[in-house]
């Protein structure tokens, strides 16, 4: 089941944040949203997740996730938002569970403790489970954020059922390795069935890891492609203003970049 957008239009204090974008994404595939600061990738993200107001239509799942309801949202989808606070001296693994609130009731919240575990395992914190979160470093925290996105669609991930995986630059904070463990651990999701839509500054990290890339330019749709065929240096160098090459490794056309000085 696809992720569907049509003419998905996001206005605040009468401007256009987002303008117009259409879209599907499919299981299996990783789709990384890339654009300048302030091109609208975050309110696109919490567009497609049914959290802010918007026109147009998103459906995953047989569900039209613009005004759905919230439990039936967050069973199949989850959002990793790009900064996660948490003032209280909340445990890392209680936030973690905190994932798993759409499940309570449920025949599921038996899965609860094996989702958490599963949760702390993929983001590779289980050795941080007993700190408090507000002690935590910035790109530990981060991990956090990744491991309750995890943890709520443990469920379907396991079942292999339909479920949307939503990351705002969730390296943002990270180490070399831990952005491409948490990189991986979508992979890892994509290829378990889901659909997983990324947003990223690091080209290069999205030529290695996306299937995909949807360029944002000023709310509006620019480009929209397999990674190497969409993300061209003339492309990159009109909408993010830097000269890139690319090297190919691994089968893939990896995009690193040039000394400007040097390229211009
Ligand atoms: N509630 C709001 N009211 C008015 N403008 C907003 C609001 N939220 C975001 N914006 C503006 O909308 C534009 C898009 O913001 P958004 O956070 O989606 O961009 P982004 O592509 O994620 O940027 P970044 O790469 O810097 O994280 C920005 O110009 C921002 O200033």
């Amino acid at each position: 089941m696809s992720l569907a957008l049509a003419d998905v239009t996001v206005e605040r204090a009468g401007r256009r944040l987002v303008d117009g974008v259409s879209f599907a994404a499919a299981p299996g595939r990783v789709l990384a949203v890339l654009g300048p600061n302030g091109a609208g990738k975050t309110t696109l993200l919490a567009a497609i997740a049914g959290m802010i107001a918007a026109r147009g239509s998103v459906a995953f799942d047989g569900l039209s996730c613009l005004g759905a309801p919230p439990r039936a949202l967050a069973e199949r989808r989850a959002l990793m938002a790009q900064h996660f606070d948490c003032p209280f001296g909340y445990g890392v693994r209680e936030v973690v569970a905190l994932g798993r609130i759409a499940h309570a009731g449920t025949p599921r919240a038996v899965n609860d403790a094996e989702a958490v575990a599963a949760g702390l395992a993929a983001a590779g914190i289980g050795a941080l489970a007993g700190r408090s979160v507000p002690t935590l470093s910035g790109g530990e925290r981060q991990r956090v954020a990744f491991a309750k996105a995890f943890a709520q669609l443990f469920d379907r991930i396991r079942a292999g059922a339909p479920h949307l995986l939503l990351l705002d630059e969730p390296t943002a904070s990270l180490d070399p390795e831990h952005q491409h463990r948490i990189l991986a651990q979508a992979r890892a999701v994509a290829a378990g069935g889901g659909t997983v839509v990324v947003t990223l500054h690091d080209l290069a990290l999205a030529s290695i890891y996306a299937d995909e890339v949807l360029v944002l330019e000023r709310g509006r749709l620019a480009a929209h492609g397999p990674v190497a065929a969409t993300l061209t240096p003339g492309l990159v160098a009109r909408v993010f203003k830097v000269v890139v090459g690319t090297a190919g490794a691994g089968g893939r056309a990896i995009i690193h970049p040039l000394p400007q000085t040097e390229a211009a």
